[in-house]
């Protein structure tokens, strides 16, 4: 069995990143991030810190508005237009999810589409779909492929079975999964809380994607004997036994299932890193696309 190493692959693709910026800094162009939280939940919070850090670490741009918990609506809309007209900023995020009187979605849809560096406007979730190289892929779903492809596991031609139908992560990965080209070419089967012999379905699998959210909710019977299991669950469960009184897990019961597999994503470290490396390179590509007049 393989432990896929999610860090070490981020750390190869902010490699790439940093000479990609050079070439851009050369050019007079430093790619901008702009990072929205609204309220302060303690996880959101954690990952626009880390967004934050990973950009002045790579020596991009990098912006962070955080606002009240009880921000308008109206407020929130001006601030992204405000962010679509400064020509510093390249890539704008609204960090997800925002607190129950947002719309999320009139949000999504009030930022730039060539500013739209997580995926999520109409226009990029259409250009997935239509198979268009040209529009941003949301990051969790490219840092499962990237992951696939740097661990040399072939995803053309392969049943692939998505568990979980977000559009973050279920939707837009078995599109990309299924999209000609690298890393694409899958026979995809998109399963969830509600499909039949889920068990069954899933067994299927040559790849089998977690990502419904559930807590170690993947057990052995789900995963066949030389299956390759991405978890993207982060799931908080209280354990009084860690200094922070709860430990990190995936959606799936590692211990169980590891012992099957041909190859396997640890959380953490393995989904969740690439995450934030993917929002540097979309922000990057996005700069490129803004230097060459696009
Ligand atoms: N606007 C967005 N909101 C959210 C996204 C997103 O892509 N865009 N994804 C998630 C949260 N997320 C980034 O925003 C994210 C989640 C997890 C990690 C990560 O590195 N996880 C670590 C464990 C971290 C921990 O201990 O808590 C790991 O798995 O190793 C990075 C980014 C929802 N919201």
């Amino acid at each position: 069995m393989t432990l896929i190493d999610g860090k070490a692959i981020a750390q190869k693709t902010y490699a790439e990143s940093k000479a990609a910026i050079a070439n851009l800094k050369a050019r007079g162009v430093t790619p901008g991030l702009a990072v929205v939280l609204v309220g302060d939940d303690p996880a959101s919070r954690a990952y626009v810190r880390s967004k934050d850090k990973m950009c002045h670490e790579l020596g991009m741009h990098s912006v962070k508005h955080e606002l009240a918990a009880d921000t308008a609506q109206a407020d929130l809309i001006a601030l992204v237009k405000q962010l679509n007209a400064d020509p510093a900023i390249h890539g704008i995020l609204v960090q997800s999810p925002p607190p129950p009187h947002i719309d999320e979605r009139a949000i999504i849809e009030t930022i730039d589409p060539r500013k739209d560096v997580d995926g999520f406007h109409p226009i990029s979730v259409a250009k997935l779909a239509l198979g268009d190289a040209d529009g941003f892929v949301p990051c969790t779903p490219l840092g499962c492929q990237r992951l696939l492809i740097e661990s040399g596991i072939e995803a053309a031609g392969a049943n692939v079975v998505v568990l979980g139908r977000s559009m973050i992560v279920g939707k837009p990965l078995a599109l990309l999964l299924m999209n000609k080209g690298k890393g694409g070419d899958a026979t995809v089967t998109i399963a969830h809380s509600r499909t039949r012999n889920l068990a069954e379905v899933c067994r299927r699998a040559d790849i089998l994607i977690a990502a419904i959210g559930r807590p170690e909710f993947v057990k052995a019977d789900f995963v066949k004997d030389g299956a390759v299991v991405i978890d993207v669950g982060i799931n908080r469960v209280d354990d009084l036994n860690t200094p922070k009184g709860y430990k990190i897990v995936g959606d799936v019961a590692f211990t169980e299932v590891a012992p099957k597999c041909r190859a396997i994503t640890p959380v953490p470290g393995g989904v969740g890193p690439m995450t934030i490396a993917m929002l540097m390179a979309n922000t990057i590509a996005s700069a490129q696309r803004f230097a060459a007049g696009a």
